[in-house]
């Protein structure tokens, strides 16, 4: 069983347009709306392959019983923790062309109350659990520690832990030992405080934040696929999608598969990264399915050319 906790979860509004000019009014051509937030796209996508998952969200308001609604429809077993402010909404404008903007509501802050109640219900569902997954960005006002701190209770109580995180909170956690870390490039640049701009740099990056204490750091690198440093040493491995469609949770369905497939060395990256790949060649952030997911596609390389530039 997989628990993953989202303390900011979203209502993933992905509206098509034709052409979008900041500053005018654009008619839409078609709109939809999906359960979002990291931790909740990779509890969608475990599902979605038949592994045993329970979702830990805060639910606020008419969005948040919307949130609960589409997840439990789509048969996943949510844990809701009732919080006084809106669920979120996050909105996704794509253009025929690919280029998708995004725009994230921060979110609404969560009191003690709420967070004690947040803790209370990852503490009964990791109960047996082999992962707890805390992912994605924390609402005004959480404490920047608060994966840390999951990361140190967890230890002790012999549950893996991995994360999922953006800004101060991701260099917290990995100091608190986590098992996994999953930071993108921009995470692992901003991480280390230098550019990621070669396969070399992420190789170097993932390094540092295992010697500061993150057993296993998968860091993924968009299209350049990703970058695995664990105790077996580096891996590195490419899934190449000529038609993108939509980006948005690949790097959840990426987590996903690696975690499914035990989290460990080439064979769970290469798993990783079809179901990303997977993920990037379906609309809006659909999860794939077993019919979606092509392993064939799959490079992996454990002498990797560090050199090799990454996409601008
Ligand atoms: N343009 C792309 N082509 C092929 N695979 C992609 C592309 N973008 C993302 N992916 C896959 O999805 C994974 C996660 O993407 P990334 O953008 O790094 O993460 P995040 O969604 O967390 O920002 C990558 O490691 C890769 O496997
Ligand atoms: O918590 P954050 O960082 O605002 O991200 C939330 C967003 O991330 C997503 O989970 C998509 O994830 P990716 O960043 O992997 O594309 C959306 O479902 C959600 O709207």
């Amino acid at each position: 069983m997989i628990v993953t906790l989202t303390l900011n979860p979203s209502l993933d509004r992905t509206i098509d347009v034709d052409r979008l000019v900041q500053g005018t009014m654009t008619r839409a051509r078609s709109a939809r709306i999906d359960p979002g937030g990291k931790g909740v796209n990779v509890s969608r996508a475990l599902l979605a392959n038949r592994a045993p998952t329970v979702a830990v969200v805060t639910s606020g308001g008419a969005d948040g019983e919307q949130l609960v609604r589409l997840l439990e429809g789509d048969g996943i077993a949510v844990h809701a923790v009732p919080v006084a402010g809106r669920t979120r909404s996050n909105v996704t404008i794509v253009e025929p062309d690919g280029v998708v903007t995004k725009v994230n509501e921060p979110g609404e802050p969560l009191s003690r109350k709420e967070l004690d109640a947040v803790a209370d219900a990852v503490l009964a569902e990791a109960e047996g659990a082999s992962w707890v997954v805390a992912c994605g960005s924390l609402p005004p006002g959480v404490p920047f520690d608060i994966y840390a701190r999951l990361c140190e209770f967890f230890a002790s109580a012999g549950v893996r832990v991995a994360v999922d995180a953006s800004g101060p909170a991701l260099p917290a956690a990995v100091g608190a030992g986590p098992h996994l870390v999953k930071p993108n490039r921009d995470e692992l640049a901003e991480a280390v405080g230098r550019p990621v701009a070669s396969v070399g740099d992420a190789v170097e990056a993932a390094r540092e934040l295992r010697e500061r204490g993150a057993g296993t750091v998968l860091a993924s690198l968009g299209a350049d696929g990703a970058v695995l440093l664990d105790e077996d040493g580096v891996t590195v491995g490419t899934a190449p999608v000529a038609e993108p469609r939509s980006t948005v949770g690949a790097g959840d369905a990426l987590l996903a598969g690696f975690l499914a497939a035990g989290a460990r060395g080439a064979p769970a990256l290469a798993e990783g990264l079809a179901w990303g790949a997977a993920a990037v060649r379906l609309p809006a952030s659909r999860m794939p399915r077993p019919d979606d997911i092509r392993r064939d596609i799959v490079r992996i390389d454990t002498r990797p050319d560090l050199g090799r530039s990454l996409i601008a």
